[in-house]
């Protein structure tokens, strides 16, 4: 028979002694009597009552109306009290105060984005400074270590090698039909925490959500994937509580068809201007991914692309505290893998623009050092292949501090994953061959950095320009307080996302990264070098990312790039008049 709510069951009879233990008049029973039932799952397009409030899109908790009470069958299921989004906003932080673990932080924050999207972006917005550290770097990290026992509700889509040959029926399981940018992994390399799996997918939904906080790129617009092919992870092989494949990592074609299959079904799916950011891929495979597809898809990599521009406007910054051009500087990498070398290629295109010289000629003065030491000519032929442009004439030198010495760089840039490796050495070799040292230690999270704040000031007395991956707290030295910036590519991908999607942007154009990279530094005032940083603080990141797309936009307009006409006129406007808000919306 048909039921109220239009779903067809079967009535027990409650005569019959199969429904022993439930049946209608046992209403505690119910479930368990109907278990060997089907039933259809069920939904309404148009949500009121309780339904309503359980969806997180429009559930505005104490802050429906008496009025939006009434028409959407409310009553009785809220407390009396009517309070607006700025109380709620108020009572969240407190509560998130409460906690003393950033890992629990962590899961009231991921609790509120289940609940009420709207409340969570506003009160990420209003307070970033202070939430940034909780749902990004470093507490995402270990929320990813710790995904297995904390995940609740699936945040994004797995795709795994189960689903190979199905891929495109997985995108369309997705709700949300107007996808426009994926954020996607396959965990090797996460942080500097190395090959977490499937518990990876905390990025994918840590940089979605910057996506719209920082970059007002709308949440039902943002798609974070996971795509599974094992761990090598021996201790999440064995671990109960794994969530993804339990076996080794496919590699060779079969990684490589399962990448494609997912490239193709996006495309297909969502369309040519669909964005695709790579996230967390070990190196391996993350320059040949993004060689194979930079032509034919709409791709980023955030760890090789997105970092590089940060970091470069942050030294473009720093020359205005410390003096030159960027071509009179002398760079030494330390991690010569995606963000290191990533860093150098731009830093090197940067200056080879500047000067109007040769790139071969500009790479002579950028160092990297690896695993084995200083990379040099002798050791090209075995040599990854996007080191060998940095295989310069020097003898093999091993030790960080001894490369320091002898190639007396005035900027060193921690892009190892390795905590703890700026020695004091290392930093007193800085200082003394520097009066203004440009320290980055760009490795997250915290306990990969290669040193802290405090000890690059300590150990410089004062003097360094320092910035790191994930954030420290400001450091008094001397009796003055140095405040640390924060060196991470969550300055540029949301604003860079935001200037590709609103124009309609078909492909990335290196050009496009050093337009978001000018308009970074553009960003750096006096009053922020007065206190010696060399990034604007996070307080003002939906500002500076409406500047960062814009000035990408402009770029790929210029460039033929972008397809969304007419041209708006002017791009800053509307940047920001295409940023989300989540202020609540009223319901008629
Ligand atoms: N602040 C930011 O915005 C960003 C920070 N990062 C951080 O940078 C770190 C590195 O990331 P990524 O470049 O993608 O990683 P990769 O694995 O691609 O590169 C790591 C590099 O560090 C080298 N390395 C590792 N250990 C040592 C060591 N003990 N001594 C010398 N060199 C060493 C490796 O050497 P070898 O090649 O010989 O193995 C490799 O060249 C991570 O911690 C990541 O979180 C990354 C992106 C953005
Ligand atoms: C910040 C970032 O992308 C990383 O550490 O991998
Ligand atoms: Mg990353």
């Amino acid at each position: 028979m048909a039921t109220s709510n239009g779903s067809c069951l079967k009535v027990p009879d409650i005569h019959d002694n199969t429904t022993i233990g439930g049946g209608v008049q046992d209403v505690y029973g119910e479930d368990r009597a109907t278990e060997d039932q089907s039933v259809t799952p069920w939904n309404v397009s148009v949500a009121s009552g309780y339904a309503l409030l359980r969806d997180p899109h429009f559930n505005k908790g104490l802050a429906f109306t008496e009025k939006e009470r009434d028409a959407h069958y409310l009553r009785g299921l809220l407390p009396p009290t009517v309070i607006c989004q700025e109380t709620q906003v108020n009572k969240m932080i407190q509560n998130i105060r409460q906690y003393e673990v950033p890992l629990q932080k962590y899961i009231a924050m991921m609790d509120l984005q289940e609940r009420n999207e709207r409340l969570f972006y506003r009160l990420l917005i209003d307070h970033v400074e202070e939430l940034l550290p909780i749902v990004y770097t470093p507490t995402v990290g270990e929320a990813c270590q710790k995904y297995g026992s904390i995940f609740m509700r699936p945040q994004g889509l797995y795709i795994s090698l189960k689903e190979k040959g199905r891929i495109l029926e997985v995108l369309r399981n997705w709700p949300e039909k107007n996808v426009q940018v994926i954020v996607v992994t396959d965990g090797e390399r996460i942080l500097g925490l190395g090959d977490l799996g499937c518990h990876g997918m905390g990025i994918p939904v840590g940089k979605l959500s910057l996506y719209t906080a920082l970059g007002g790129v709308r949440p039902s617009s943002c798609l974070p994937i996971t795509i599974d092919v094992g761990t090598n992870n021996e201790k999440l092989l064995g671990e109960e509580l794994y969530i993804g494949l339990k076996h080794r990592r496919a590699t060779g074609q079969e990684y490589a068809e399962l990448i494609d299959e997912f490239m193709t079904a996006a495309k297909q799916n969502y369309g040519e201007k669909l964005l695709i950011q790579f996230e967390d891929f070990a190196n391996h495979n993350a320059f040949d991914l993004l060689e194979r597809y930079r032509s034919t898809h709409l791709v980023f990599n955030d760890d090789i692309q997105g970092t590089a521009s940060v970091v470069l406007a942050g030294i473009v910054s720093a020359l205005n505290l410390v003096g030159g051009n960027l071509g009179d500087h002398r760079f030494l990498f330390f991690g010569a893998g995606e963000a290191g070398t990533g860093i150098a290629s731009l830093i090197a295109l940067e200056i080879s623009k500047r000067t109007n010289s040769p790139l071969d000629e500009v790479r002579k003065n950028i160092w990297l050092v690896d695993s084995k030491g200083l990379i040099v000519s002798s050791r090209k032929e075995s040599l990854q292949h996007f080191k060998k442009p940095w295989a310069h004439e020097h003898e093999p030198v091993e030790k960080l501090v001894d490369a320091v010495n002898q190639i007396k760089p005035t900027v060193l840039i921690g892009t190892s994953g390795h905590g703890k490796t700026f020695t004091q050495e290392v930093v007193e070799a800085m200082a003394s061959n520097n009066e203004k040292p440009i320290i980055l230690a760009l490795s997250n999270p915290t306990t990969q950095s290669e040193c802290t704040a405090e000890e690059a000031y300590n150990w410089t007395k004062g003097r360094a320009i320092f910035a790191s991956g994930s954030p420290f707290p400001s450091v008094e030295y001397d009796g003055k307080v140095f405040m640390p910036g924060q060196s991470n590519n969550a300055y540029i991908f949301p604003g860079f996302g935001l200037g590709l999607i609103m124009s309609g942007t078909i492909r990335v154009h290196d050009d496009l990264l050093l337009a978001a990279s000018e308009a970074l530094a553009s960003q750096v005032t006096q009053e922020h070098y007065d206190k010696g940083l060399i990034y604007p603080p996070f307080t003002n990141i939906r500002k500076i990312s409406a500047n960062i797309a814009a000035l990408v936009a402009a770029k790929a307009y210029e460039l033929g790039l972008a397809t969304r006409l007419p041209q708006p006129k002017n791009m800053l406007n509307f940047a920001e008049s295409c940023m989300y808000t989540p202020t609540y919306r009223n319901y008629r």
